[in-house]
């Protein structure tokens, strides 16, 4: 693949960012790099976040014979300079140009919310997995899987990909035979335009809550709001919660750019809700039990019965929440092609990595892993493992990560308050933050004489302990860190078994 600077210059002028091109040798570009380290010759390197001078000279040197970058450097002199008035978003219609436009040969569904991503984007795709005979792909949290066989399956760094490596990504897929993608859009990913330019078939709204809010991330609530609605703005079918949180915006955004035929909503039967629309699809369930969790999902509409998704189903990822993910999952797919039978086997055998895995340990408590981040999903957790275990303790070992979402520490402190036993506070990711210190915030934020709180920083010591000192009937909660095989300290990320791995090991030692 190559790109040509005619190709850039008219790209850039369809979507007004061009400013100026000082074309000084090559015109005709092998490749484009944003990181100077994996720059080869006769790459076209964009400079751009916390860039540094010394990366284009680096670049410079690999190779590279042109620069996109909001001001010109004279370390790049000698080479092709491309000066765009916002380079983030240059990179992304450059990619996707460099890549023919891949996203023209997918159907393409993404999800957003601040809890539910992942699960969701796994339901939907174990579903259209089956539909589509293997030709779904998947972009989540977890990991990314670009094709049919093992190899195209590997872990991820983001939960939405950099526009460039986005735009590879499909490129392999479509190349790879897939047909339909399912991805994770996180409002970072529109406030770093990740996914500038793109068009989606069908954009998932699941719920938003106060997160993502600090240094790096979103100014405030409002700015995560905003960025989370532009997947409304950029879908041509829209399915949404109509339990969600600010939902009359959520809905107001799909109808300005929708018809409102194309947007589906759905809720629990009963729910109440805080706007007249009434819900395409409603879900109920009877049993509520870890063992066997089953949802009924209903049609009310003409639009919704014509989908031919409703009906009954298992599914095997229990939590109550997990009953709104599968059915917004289960509409989806449905606008995908898909039908009730489809779903049927795929989500009655569905894991999620790190998503309420358990483990049973005899003569101690229930072992949970779950990826439990912030204060609305540690309040559902625990809430709903509460009402699993009702004559036990519940045993919470979590801590809170360092350089972002401080919120959490707060949201920690009042569900565990609220919902839990006894909490081990320890360590999560603290980056360049002391972990006692965030521990101190949690603790600050727990309403005394609620819960038993003791602080083990090791995080090994700390699920060994908690696991050794329950009893049976007590369910062990291992909180937020779900699959996560790294601990991020100090700008590195070490390696870390994973939450469940280790309570693996603790069983085994106890044998
Ligand atoms: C705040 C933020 O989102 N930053 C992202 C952004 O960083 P950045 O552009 O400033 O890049 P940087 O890594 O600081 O380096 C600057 C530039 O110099 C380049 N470089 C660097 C070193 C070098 O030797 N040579 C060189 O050229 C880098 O490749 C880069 O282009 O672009 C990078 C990829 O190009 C991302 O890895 C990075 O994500 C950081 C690591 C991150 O933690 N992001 C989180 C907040 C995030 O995006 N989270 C959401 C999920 C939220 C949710 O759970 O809902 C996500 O979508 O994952
Ligand atoms: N719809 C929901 N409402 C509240 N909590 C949820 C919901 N779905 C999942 N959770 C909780 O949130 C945790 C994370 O779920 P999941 O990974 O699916 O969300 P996510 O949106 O991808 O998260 P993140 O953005 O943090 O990666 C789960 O382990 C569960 O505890």
């Amino acid at each position: 693949m190559t790109l040509e600077i005619a190709t850039v210059k008219a790209i850039l002028k369809e979507h007004n960012l061009l400013v100026s091109v000082d074309e000084a040798q090559a015109t005709s570009f092998s490749g484009i790099q944003y990181d100077s380290r994996k720059v080869t010759d006769g790459d076209m390197f964009f400079c751009k976040g916390n860039f540094k001078p010394a990366y284009l000279i680096s670049a410079k040197n690999s190779g590279a014979t042109a620069y996109v970058a909001e001001q010109k450097y004279d370390e790049g002199t000698g080479m092709t300079a491309v000066i765009v008035s916002n380079v983030t978003r240059a990179l992304a219609v450059l990619s996707a140009a460099y890549y023919e436009f891949p996203q023209d040969e997918l159907f393409i569904i993404a999800i957003t919310g601040t809890k539910g991503k992942t699960s969701t984007a796994y339901f939907t795709h174990s579903i259209l997995k089956n539909h589509t005979e293997g030709k779904t792909a998947l972009f989540s949290t977890i990991d990314r899987i670009v094709g049919p066989e093992p190899e195209d399956e590997f872990k991820s760094d983001l939960t939405t990909p950099e526009s460039l490596d986005l735009f590879h990504d499909m490129r392999t897929a479509v190349d790879k035979g897939m047909q339909t993608l399912v991805m994770e859009v996180s409002s970072q990913a529109y406030l770093r335009d990740r996914v500038y330019g793109l068009k989606f078939d069908v954009g998932v709204f699941l719920n938003i809550t106060p997160d993502h809010i600090g240094r790096n991330e979103h100014k405030d609530f409002e700015d995560y709001l905003h960025c989370k609605l532009q997947l409304m703005v950029n879908s041509k079918y829209c399915v949404i919660n109509a339990e969600t949180d600010r939902f009359e915006d959520v809905y107001m955004t799909a109808k300005a750019t929708s018809q409102p035929e194309r947007i589906f909503t759905y809720a629990r039967e009963g729910a109440t809700l805080s706007s007249d629309v009434q819900p395409d699809f409603t879900f109920k369930n009877d049993q509520d039990r870890l063992d066997d969790m089953e949802i009924s999902v209903q049609a009310n509409s003409d639009r919704a019965k014509a989908l031919d998704i409703a009906g009954d189903f298992k599914v095997n990822v229990p939590g109550d929440y997990n009953q709104s993910n599968a059915t917004a999952a289960l509409i989806t797919a449905g606008l995908a092609g898909a039908q009730a039978s489809d779903a049927i086997a795929p989500l009655s055998k569905i894991v999620i990595p790190g998503r309420m895995e358990h483990l049973d340990v005899p003569n101690h408590g229930m072992v949970f892993v779950d990826y439990a981040h912030n204060y609305a999903s540690m309040k559902a957790l625990l809430h709903f493992l509460h009402g699993q275990y009702p004559d036990g303790k519940v045993i919470v070992v979590v801590g809170s990560p360092g350089d972002k979402g401080i919120s959490r520490r707060a949201g920690f402190g009042k569900a565990l308050s609220a919902h839990a036993d006894l909490a081990y506070l320890t360590t999560d990711d603290p980056g360049f933050e002391d972990p006692n210190a965030i521990n101190d915030e949690i603790e600050q934020s727990i309403t005394p004489n609620t819960v038993q709180v003791k602080r083990i920083l090791d995080r090994r010591e700390a699920i060994e302990t908690a696991i050794k000192d329950s009893k049976t009937g007590d369910v062990v909660v291992l909180a937020a860190k779900g699959d996560d095989h790294y601990q991020k300290i100090r700008g590195v990320d070490t390696p870390w078994p994973s939450d469940m791995v280790v309570a693996n090991e603790v069983k085994r030692g106890l044998e």
